[in-house]
């Protein structure tokens, strides 16, 4: 301070316009005596320039001043190597086409299907090039002109599909009869089959040709067998007995040596009608069990006569089988038809039984549109040995079905999913196709409850709905469910706009395997929940190479990269996954 002090006198006296130092004493002593003048006794520092300024090092300006980092020279090098990393990536970012997002990323987050390599397609693909017609396959004439003529009745050209191309030699056993080393056929051990096949592919005639011709086969084995021991050891006559010798035909009763499994008992009534096509061309005879016939009618087909093929469901079976033993015995093959549903946590533990309960089970065939990866997992833990018959276009929707979407939160329909549905509704009946035929349209729900409230709503909006779920009890509405799965339907020319549309709104129950071949149009009133759902619901329409149209109503809630990739992978004409 009081080096300061000096400085600042010194400073004054320097300067041009000098103040004399008392002129403010002078002032406040004015008319007073003068203060004495006395010479200053501070003395300045010769040192001054000598004090170093200390620093002190944890203060936080410490370092402030300094020019050039105290950075090691390897932390160095690395840290421009790094920048130098960061400035070229950057660019690469750049140079990228903007806008280019990994493809199919939605779908693929929402995997639920099982892969299928490329080269697994390609060289199924070259095995069905191979066949060109049924004539190509081994089966008994009597079977082939069967399924020809009246399993396929009404087509003036019939071709197999690819699904039938690949899996009836495979089943019929065409060269892979396993012998052993002494040339002999080997003991019958147990062979699987997985049938996987795009929707509305034929795969229900895929596996009852082979099995019909099977069943006919044996029945001629067994018959050359019977007269050859006839004529070693003849029988005694019994013309003077009085009473009925069992013939080997009474031993069928009740015996089948074919069970096809189904879901539901919708789906019995439909394997039922192909399989029995054959019947009389062929002669055989096939019962149709399920819980819509009464026990009496149940136990007049089970044990009325001699039986070959048992259609029914695995529930009712199951129980049948408890009481009755010996209807597994005969049983040689076994049809597990839509498998994804046969193998789900709920039948699961009832087919398995089922199925080990066949003790001289030959062919066990699981059949499906889709192969759900935890499916694909669980069978390949079961049955390691499987024979995997995949159609090359497995898990694809065909380019032939048309994918709209409409957002329910647009201008016009703000949120209101109902109105949404009826606006696509009306649209698609003034759309002027089907002309002069009663125009089917499905939707389908995700829940029950709500089939109910939506075919209320489109009824109060002047639209012939109708809904249909597993609480269906009414015959009129299961009659609708037949009406779709039948022929075209014509209506009089005056009948136009919706007074020739039919609409079904339903759940999954009508969504599997169910051969809805003259619907042209399916609205997807719920977002399904995974691509299994999705390929099964759009499979309803465009089956058997016809055209078809789907409509998905989306919100804010919807997931709609997931809808967009399914999209763009039925107009690439690529597998969903
Ligand atoms: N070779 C063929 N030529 C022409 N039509 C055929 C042929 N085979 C089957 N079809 C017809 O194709 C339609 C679909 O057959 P099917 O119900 O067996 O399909 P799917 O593959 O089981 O379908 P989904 O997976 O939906 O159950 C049926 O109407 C059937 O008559």
């Amino acid at each position: 301070m009081l080096r300061l002090a000096t400085e600042s006198s010194r400073c004054l006296k320097s300067s041009a316009t000098y103040v004399k130092p008392n002129t403010l004493f002078a002032r406040t002593y004015a008319g007073g005596p003068r203060p004495v003048r006395r010479p200053s006794r501070m003395v300045l520092s010769s040192k001054v320039a000598d004090v170093k300024p200390t620093i002190d090092r944890h203060s936080p300006a410490q370092g402030l001043n300094k020019t050039i980092a105290n950075i090691k020279p390897h932390i160095l090098e690395k840290r421009k190597m790094l920048a130098a990393k960061k400035i070229a990536l950057k660019k690469q970012e750049e140079e990228k086409p903007k806008n280019k997002v990994r493809p199919m990323k939605h779908m693929k987050m929402a995997q639920a299907l099982a892969g299928v390599p490329r080269e697994v397609r390609n060289q199924m693909n070259e095995k069905v090039q191979k066949i060109k017609g049924f004539g190509d396959f081994n089966l008994l004439d009597e079977v082939r002109e069967a399924a020809c003529k009246d399993a396929l009745k009404g087509l003036e050209v019939t071709e197999p599909t690819d699904v039938q191309a690949l899996v009836i030699p495979q089943l019929t056993g065409e060269g892979r009869k396993k012998r052993n080393k002494s040339g002999l056929p080997k003991k019958k051990e147990l062979e699987s089959f997985l049938i996987a096949a795009e929707t509305g592919s034929g795969k229900t005639l895929a596996y009852t040709i082979p099995i019909v011709d099977a069943i006919k086969q044996q029945e001629m084995k067994e018959a050359n067998e019977a007269q050859l021991e006839a004529l070693d050891n003849p029988k005694p006559k019994y013309d003077d007995v009085d009473f009925e010798i069992p013939t080997p035909e009474k031993d069928m009763n009740g015996r089948p040596r074919a069970v096809v499994l189904v879901p539901t008992a919708e789906l019995v009534e439909q394997v039922g009608a192909v399989i029995k096509s054959f019947c009389h061309r062929v002669k055989f005879r096939c019962s149709l069990i399920s819980a819509d016939y009464t026990p009496k009618v149940i136990r007049n087909r089970l044990f009325g006569g001699p039986i070959d093929v048992v259609v029914t469901t695995p529930l009712l079976f199951n129980s049948l089988t408890k009481d009755h033993p010996n209807l597994l015995n005969r049983c040689t093959h076994l049809v597990a038809d839509e498998a994804d549903s046969l193998f789900d946590k709920s039948f699961s533990p009832i087919t398995t039984e089922l199925i080990h309960r066949c003790e001289n089970l030959e062919k066990l065939i699981l059949c499906s549109a889709t192969i759900p990866r935890s499916l694909d997992n669980r069978l390949r833990e079961r049955y390691p040995e499987m024979t995997r018959l995949v159609t090359p276009n497995l898990h694809v929707v065909p380019r032939r079905v048309q994918l709209q979407v409409v957002d329910c939160d647009n201008q016009l329909y703000r949120g209101n999913r109902l109105l949404a549905c009826a606006d696509t509704l009306y649209t698609i009946s003034k759309d002027g196709t089907e002309e002069g035929f009663l125009k089917k349209v499905i939707v389908f729900v995700n829940e029950r409850e709500k089939a109910k409230e939506v075919a209320d709503y489109l009824k109060s909006k002047d639209l012939d709905a109708v809904a249909f779920t597993r609480d269906t009890s009414d015959p009129e509405q299961v009659e609708v469910l037949k009406m779709f799965t039948a022929d075209k339907v014509e209506v009089p020319k005056e009948c136009v706009g919706r007074a020739r549309m039919k609409v079904l709104v339903t759940t999954d129950i009508a969504s599997r395997g169910v051969d809805t071949k003259t619907v042209k149009n399916v609205v997807l009133f719920d977002k399904p929940h995974s691509a299994i759902d999705m390929i099964h619901r759009i499979g309803r329409t465009g089956r058997m190479g016809r055209r078809g149209r789907a409509v998905v109503i989306v919100d804010k809630f919807t997931n709609k990269g997931w809808i967009k990739d399914i999209k763009t992978a039925m107009y690439m004409g690529g597998p969903l996954v």
